[in-house]
């Protein structure tokens, strides 16, 4: 960024009050009349409610839209590990997005834990306040075990943002790129720079939707992850291949996919240029991808570009996903999300992007046209029909798969925040 930019976004950070979230009040405060129902003697007949049963908080609190968002700052965005404090910018902002896509409220809780088992043990004592907790920023392979227990632990859905929201989006970006570019994902040749939280999230996605664990080159800082090396974690292990390639030159060689969940400017115009034909990059680290989108589109008129940012076309970026996993997940109570609401929202956001573009995202973008294409393979984040499509499928798939303790919603589609509550 230019240092005008730079200076711009501290100052949006700033002006005119610090920070991006603020609380408001939801019932009249007006009169000792509202005072006495609010706090003392009133709100004494809640509480005695939920102590009867748990579940009155959903009725008689916030709870129920109500998400955490959860970090100790051990991988802010590619900026590395910066402490808890340091990720407050980052959680607060997700919480703008829950609340902007998909009228949801969240806390930003930063955790300082010594561990893994301190981290855990600190949430799960907290758990039950929110309706969900969303964990962000926390470095592999760490993340796996942490997300794991909180799972086990918590009765409402606990969601690793960065592994499953990334993968999400990117399978369904990918699909539909990999549909452009004129090639099937069981054929297509993948290479994953990174091999942490997101990256492996994110090829265990797009196995699942048909692309070939032994077509899948990972790479970590040492290079490919092969069947050779005797330093890999559990998860690392995973994607060990049987080659002699070692390095990303070695791997690049031909690819059709180059996935970038690592750092930033890793991969060269020369290494670009040792791709396939029609090669698809996703260039996803923020705020600066594995490859700048003008070197890659200067590079190769053929390349089908993404990254995770949104001030380039292709904005591969879990915004498309958690603020309407978390919606349909909420509005049907459900206990977990699983496999089979990962799976409905990366078909729900893959088909929007085929349909016409509406004037809305025009203006929000300042363009004239939009349509499914090589500029266009995934809906952008203004687009307000992601609110109905992806929440509804989400919310379906839990019906269908038995996590739901709540009935489709019957306010459902929602086509504008101010629905959420229903009528
Ligand atoms: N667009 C989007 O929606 C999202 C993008 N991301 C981006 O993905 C990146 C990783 O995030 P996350 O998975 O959460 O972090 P993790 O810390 O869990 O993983 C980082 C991974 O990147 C690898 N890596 C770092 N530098 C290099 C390098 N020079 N060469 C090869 N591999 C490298 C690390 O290797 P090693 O294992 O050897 O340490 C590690 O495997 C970040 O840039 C982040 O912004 C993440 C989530 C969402
Ligand atoms: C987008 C995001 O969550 C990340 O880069 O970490
Ligand atoms: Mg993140």
């Amino acid at each position: 960024m230019t240092d005008a930019k730079k200076q711009a976004a501290l100052d949006y950070h700033s002006q005119p009050i610090p920070g991006k979230l603020s609380v408001e009040l939801t019932k009249p405060t007006t009169s000792a009349k509202h005072l006495a129902l609010a706090y003392s003697p009133g709100v004494a007949e809640p509480c005695r409610e939920i102590a009867k049963d748990p579940e009155n908080a959903y009725l008689y609190t916030g709870k129920g839209n109500l998400v955490a968002v959860i970090s100790d700052g051990s991988a802010i965005l590619g900026l590395g590990n910066l402490g808890p404090l340091a990720s407050k910018p980052v959680m607060e902002g997700k919480g703008v997005l829950f609340k902007k896509f998909a009228g949801i409220n969240s806390v930003d809780v930063e955790v300082n834990a010594e561990s893994p088992q301190a981290f855990i043990d600190t949430v799960a004592r907290i758990a039950d306040t929110w309706g969900g907790i969303n964990l962000e920023d926390i470095k592999a392979p760490e993340c796996f075990e942490i997300e794991r227990a909180l799972i086990e632990r918590c009765s409402i859905p606990v969601f690793h943002d960065d592994q499953h929201g990334t993968a999400i989006v990117t399978a369904a970006g990918m699909l539909n790129a990999l549909d452009i570019a004129g090639k099937a994902i069981d054929q297509a040749r993948i290479v994953c720079l990174g091999a942490g939280a997101a990256a492996i999230a994110c090829m265990k996605l797009l196995v699942a939707c048909g692309a070939k664990a032994e077509n899948i080159y990972m790479l970590d800082r040492k290079g490919v992850i092969h069947s050779g090396r005797e330093d890999l974690n559990q998860y690392k292990a995973m994607f060990a291949t049987d080659t002699e390639r070692r390095t990303l030159d070695d791997a690049i060689d031909g690819a059709d996919v180059f996935v970038g969940l690592s750092g930033p400017n890793l991969l060269s115009p020369e290494q670009l240029n040792k791709m396939a034909a029609n090669p698809v990059v996703f260039a996803c680290s923020n705020p600066d991808p594995e490859i700048h989108p003008d070197v890659a589109n200067a590079t190769r008129d053929d390349v089908i570009m993404a990254t995770g940012r949104s001030d380039f076309p292709n904005q591969v970026n879990n915004v498309l996903g958690f603020p309407f996993i978390f919606r349909g997940a909420l509005d049907v109570r459900a206990t977990r999300i699983n496999e089979e609401m990962k799976v409905a929202a990366v078909h729900a956001l893959q088909d929007l992007a085929r349909e016409p573009v509406t004037q809305e995202v025009l203006d929000a973008y300042e363009v004239d046209s939009l349509e499914f294409g090589r500029g266009y393979i995934i809906p952008t984040p203004m687009d307000s029909r992601l609110l109905d499509r992806v929440s509804s499928a989400v919310a379906q798939a839990a019906v269908d798969s038995g996590v739901a303790r709540k009935p489709y919603p019957s306010h459902y589609p929602l086509s504008s925040i101010e629905e959420v509550y229903g009528s």
